[in-house]
């Protein structure tokens, strides 16, 4: 048995009276708990030491497959998570089911003699007597639980009944005027949005609209907001077609799509999804984020019409979540577009699975369990024999490896249809003196481009309006007393703010160290960039994306419909604006701080400024040309040089012999082990423990160790953090690691072949 929510990495053995089978839920004891376990395996052979009886079956069919339970333990043991965690990930969050419970009597005196239902105890015995014969362990109370379809929850959503013209000749307050007069900037919107965007005090004005018939309120939980939809290309340029062509002819395995920005990978994908489509099959489309799904759901709703499509991530209730999840279980959904979750639906009938952009970093996930979707699907792709296809502008570095030596299979898509791909300019900012934040030259293009009615994209790396606040007499930063990161100043409700824990507090009049007034912020975010251009640009229609004005998928939404309808002419935005989207009007893009991360302390540093700058730049130049301009302190860094000249290949050739050379992935495991405590002195020898441990057991099967290290967040949420390194050889064993370290499997937080983590 695999225990929910363990983090344990075993697994555990139980005895049964009735028949099971592997994937199925059931209830054990655990820890004198009734617990959640998955059957991982059946056998007939007795232990030696004594087991407890399985309590329950959960479903009444399983939901899991023996393949399922498979992809489980070898992505456990691939990247040391713990397996009941794992397991847990092909469920939707909360209940799917009713919980019941039962008692079951534990001595013979009693007057039950069987296992009842907990309610019809009580009313029988009293809950008094019930909850002492609990307390004297007569009984023992179990719990057992009932698939059922929640219900989901109705969202009311509010429209205008009448013309602009017949209202003219109604009368109405103040109050309603401001109503209607915002509907009629909306088709349809939710009820609570038009009351938070008017800041209505009650629901009030709208009942009464409703009562003359002025506007319709009405409930229903499958309207999308989006009506959006974007009309199919024609046909396939010959190079599309080559490449669809020599996916489908030898169409198993993994294939990887390396095709550049704007190149038309998502129209080869198409085709692709139609050929298993019209076979019956289901299509999983992953994308990094959930801010890829608005455009790309119009594209595919254009493309597919009369196919049932869903959107599946995080920011859906969890009602919605449970009925999309129970929908595409039963093979009632034709695609699904979804994030990094969503690999683990255990569709019934999958036959490809999309993973676009496959170099993201939200592809791997940064929190317990540790995992990479993207071996999932290979994983999943091997055990189900269905295909898998991978594309992005600028592949993993590992994949474009595997890509080569022949265990993917390698595509190259190198024209755009249409537009051209952008000319490149590197601008010094060592030279660009009194305009550090946005250089003369860019404010310059700006000017002409906004003549020409093009759109600007900005792409800022952080948040915020300042990165640091520093004290010029002794050189103390702000920092997050939780999470020893220095704080960034928002001039947007004048606060200072923690990004990693979320702590804000008023800006500081006085250093809290020396006193002095003298405190200066400094560094810049999208806030300041957006400052800037406002001030450079008065009567500019400007707009900022980052997660301080973008909350959830609907704003994504409206963003990108006000970018569609030129409403906006400048945006500034973080990597929300770098990948995936297709806007033909953006005639130049401008990366302010291309240098942000090519210095961070990690070994997939490089390759990570690399993909970001690319795909920055890819924006520019959709619809007829278009410019990039990168702004950078180290014009002469290799990377940067790479990027400029859009020279992917060269990029990979330096960065691979690097990589072999110091023996980082793709030639090594490379393990984080992560010790986290409240006290710092704890910390520190649990690590130096561990360290030890591995150090004289495991030696044979390393490159390197390095640590315990004090990484660069040393605190995080008020705990104390220390790191181990560990490169492993190819052939080590993860299994003799997993046994080595298992005892100290609650302390420590495993990160195998991690990107984008946490310093
Ligand atoms: N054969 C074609 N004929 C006409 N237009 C096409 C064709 N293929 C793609 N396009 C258009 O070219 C644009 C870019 O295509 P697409 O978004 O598929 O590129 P991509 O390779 O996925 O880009 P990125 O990696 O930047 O996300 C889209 O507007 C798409 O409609
Ligand atoms: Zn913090």
């Amino acid at each position: 048995m695999a225990i929910s929510g363990s983090p344990l990495l075993d697994t555990f053995t139980y005895h049964t009276d009735f028949p099971l089978t592997p994937g199925e839920r059931v209830v054990v004891d655990f820890a004198n708990r009734s617990v959640v376990a998955y059957v991982v395996e059946i056998t007939d052979e007795l232990p030696e030491f004594a087991t407890k009886p399985v309590l329950q079956k959960l479903d009444e069919k399983p939901f899991l497959t023996s393949k399922d339970v498979e992809l489980a333990l070898r992505i456990s043991e691939r990247f040391l998570c713990p397996v009941g965690k794992i397991f847990d990930l092909f469920f939707p969050p909360g209940k799917v089911m009713n919980v019941k419970s039962f008692v079951v009597p534990q001595s013979q005196e009693l007057p039950i003699k069987d296992i009842i239902p907990l309610t019809a105890a009580r009313e029988k015995f009293g809950a008094v007597t019930i909850e002492n014969w609990k307390k004297s362990r007569k009984i023992r109370i179990v719990h057992s639980y009932e698939q059922k379809k929640t219900r989901v929850q109705k969202k009311k959503f509010v429209r205008l009944r009448l013309s602009i013209k017949d209202l003219e000749k109604i009368k109405l307050t103040d109050l309603q005027r401001k109503v209607v007069e915002h509907l009629f900037s909306f088709d349809v919107i939710e009820v609570r949005e038009l009351i938070k965007n008017l800041d209505l005090k009650s629901i009030s004005p709208i009942q009464t609209l409703e009562k003359k018939g002025i506007l319709e309120v009405f409930e229903d939980e499958t309207y999308e907001f989006s009506d959006w939809t974007i009309a199919p290309i024609d046909e396939l340029t010959s190079e599309q077609r080559r490449v669809l062509n020599s996916i489908v002819y030898d169409f198993k395995g993994v294939h990887l799509i390396y095709g550049l920005t704007g190149t038309g990978k998502t129209e080869v994908y198409f085709k692709a999804m139609e050929k298993v489509l019209t076979e019956g099959a289901q299509v999983l489309y992953l994308v990094p984020e959930v801010s890829l799904t608005p455009q790309l759901l119009a594209r595919v709703k254009g493309t597919f019409p009369g196919r049932e499509v869903r959107v599946y991530h995080s920011y859906l209730s969890k009602a919605k979540r449970q009925g999309i999840w129970l929908d595409a279980h039963e093979g009632n959904v034709d695609i699904i577009i979804g994030t990094r979750s969503s690999i683990w639906i255990p569709m019934r009938k999958l036959g490809l699975i999309i993973v676009d952009e496959e170099h993201d970093a939200s592809f791997y996930q940064q929190s317990s369990p540790h995992y990479d979707a993207v071996e999932v699907a290979v994983e999943k792709g091997k055990l189900h024999n269905i295909p898998i296809i991978l594309g992005s502008a600028t592949p993993r570095v590992t994949h474009y490896f595997r890509a080569i030596e022949g265990e993917y299979k390698l595509h190259k898509l190198k024209h755009r249809p249409v537009g051209k791909l952008p000319s490149l300019e590197l601008i010094d900012m060592r030279k660009s003196k009194g305009f550090y934040v946005l250089s003369k030259k860019a404010l310059e293009e700006i000017k002409e481009l906004l003549k020409d009615e093009k759109q600007i994209f900005v792409f800022v790396h952080r948040k915020g309006f300042s990165n640091y606040v520093v004290c010029t007499n002794c050189g103390t930063v702000i920092k997050c007393p939780n999470c020893d990161i220095s704080l960034t100043y928002h001039r947007h409700g004048n606060i200072l703010k923690c990004h990693y824990c979320g702590f804000t507090t008023p800006p500081f009049s006085n250093c809290p160290n020396c006193g002095s007034a003298a405190l200066s912020a400094r560094g810049f975010g999208t806030e300041r960039v957006e400052y800037e251009l406002r001030n450079f640009f008065p009567s500019v229609k400007i707009i900022r994306l980052d997660k301080e004005t973008i909350e959830s998928p609907s704003d994504y939404e409206k963003a990108l419909r006000m970018i569609e309808q030129e409403d906006a002419q400048v945006v500034v935005g973080t990597k929300m604006i770098a990948k995936g989207l297709d806007f033909p009007k953006v005639g130049c893009v401008i990366v302010v701080d291309s240098d942000r991360l090519i210095n961070l302390p990690r070994y997939d540093a490089t390759e990570n400024a690399f993909q970001l700058i690319t795909q920055a730049s890819g924006r520019s130049g959709r619809g007829t040309f278009g410019k990039t301009l990168i702004q950078s302190f180290n014009p002469d860094h290799p990377v940067i040089q790479n990027a400029v000249e859009n020279d992917f290949e060269r990029f990979f050739e330096t960065e691979i012999k690097t990589r072999e050379l110091l023996k980082y992935p793709p030639f090594s495991y490379f393990v984080e082990m992560i010790v986290e405590h409240v006290d710092e002195k704890r910390c520190q020898k649990k690590a130096e423990e561990i360290a030890e441990l591995i150090g004289k057991e495991f030696s044979e099967q390393f490159f390197e160790i390095h640590g315990p290290v004090v990484p660069v967040i040393k605190k995080f949420k008020g705990r104390f953090r220390m790191k181990i390194f560990l490169k492993l050889k190819p052939e080590a064993s993860m299994k003799e690691l997993r046994e080595l370290i298992k005892k100290h499997s609650a302390q420590i937080d495993l990160v195998v072949d991690g990107i984008g983590g946490m310093l």
